[in-house]
């Protein structure tokens, strides 16, 4: 399907950086382009991607801003920050016309504002990587395993050309068919990392190394899968601890990308991770099932604000464990 040989990938962070890099080494054509901001000149950078056995792959990778493009015909990938999806939704609407929109990002309810917008091929994949940006020309990139893409709104003929077209020998994906309780598994470890190594400023390793670390997790971890059952969800506390500890084996040394954020002074996506389960928990009438996740998340997002209000440009607040 030619149509959908150019990649766009939106968002120049951690994610968008080494997919654009993996992509353009197996000769895919890919645009980079900003994600949050929209005018400018384009800017061409030598991008270093080191993987855990000290192999590189390093390309020169042009970032574009999304006003040098009236039309985005072919598969358009978002590595934004999700926060950004509402704006980015009707921002895109008027040059995506019949091109997928495949989202990368963690959290619930992310692809919401692209369904309200009325985008009629839209599908979503967990990621299983970590992946951090060391300076600006160097990302850290750690493999967990293939990352599932789903539909959410098209059909399975077209996911399958995503996948494809997406899929390479250093950041693989698979077409999966039920995306839901992925989805939820995912979240609910992000709800483990996210807050837990934020809190403690410590990396992604600290589950499989502490057993008083993975016990705060196991509790997360119940609260959680007893609101995805309620939601008819079926994820099992027993494989949601499985992959909490094989991602913390696999990206011990990593930083989880809200510990990033906060130690950047920026926004971070808590708000679709702990939060939201505390969000649709209220909705259900049961607003004490997820109260340690919640507590959790509320610390993480008051963290995060702290570190913003206290922030100044271009500094990095200091990094005490990796
Ligand atoms: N890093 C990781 O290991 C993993 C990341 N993810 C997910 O991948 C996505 C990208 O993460 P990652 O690459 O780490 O993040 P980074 O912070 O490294 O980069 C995210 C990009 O989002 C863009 N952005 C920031 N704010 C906004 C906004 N308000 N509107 C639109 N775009 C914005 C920025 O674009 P620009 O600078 O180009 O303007 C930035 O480069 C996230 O949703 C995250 O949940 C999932 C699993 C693992
Ligand atoms: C849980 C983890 C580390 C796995 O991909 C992740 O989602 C992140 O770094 O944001």
């Amino acid at each position: 399907m030619d149509s959908l040989q150019t990649l766009f990938i939106i968002g120049s962070g951690a994610i968008g950086k080494a997919l654009a890099v993996f992509l353009q080494l197996e000769g895919r054509r890919v645009i980079l382009l900003k994600g949050h901001i929209h005018q400018g000149r384009s800017e061409t950078q030598t991008v270093c991607v080191e993987m855990a056995d000290g192999s590189v792959s390093q390309t020169e990778v042009t970032i574009h801003t999304l006003d040098a493009f009236s039309e985005l015909p072919g598969i358009v990938v978002l590595a934004n920050k999700s926060f950004g999806n509402e704006r980015l939704a009707q921002l895109l609407r008027a040059k995506t016309g019949n091109s997928p929109i495949v989202l990368l990002q963690n959290g619930l309810g992310v692809e919401a504002p692209f369904l309200r917008a009325g985008y009629p091929s839209v599908y979503r994949c967990v990621l299983f990587v970590t992946s951090q940006v060391r300076d600006q020309g160097r990302v850290r990139f750690r493999p967990v395993s293939v990352c599932p893409v789903g539909v959410v709104r098209g059909n399975a003929s077209q996911l399958k050309e995503v996948v494809r077209w997406l899929d390479t020998e250093n950041f693989h994906f698979s077409a999966i068919s039920d995306l839901g309780p992925i989805v939820w598994k995912k979240a609910i470890v992000n709800c483990v990392f996210n807050s837990i190594c934020a809190l403690l400023e410590t990396d992604n390793g600290i589950f499989h190394r502490n057993s008083e670390a993975l016990a705060l997790g196991r509790r997360v971890i119940a609260e959680c899968t007893s609101l995805a059952q309620l939601q008819g969800i079926a994820v099992g506390a027993a494989e949601a601890e499985a992959s909490l500890l094989e991602i913390s084996r696999r990206s011990d040394g990593q930083q989880i990308s809200t510990l990033q954020d906060i130690r950047m002074g920026r926004r971070t996506e808590i708000d679709t991770l702990n939060i939201e389960m505390a969000r649709i928990a209220v909705g259900l009438q049961q607003p004490e099932l997820v109260q340690q996740t919640q507590l959790l998340g509320e610390l993480t997002r008051l963290k995060a604000e702290l570190a913003m209000a206290r922030h100044r440009p271009g500094e990095i607040l200091p990094d005490k464990e990796t």
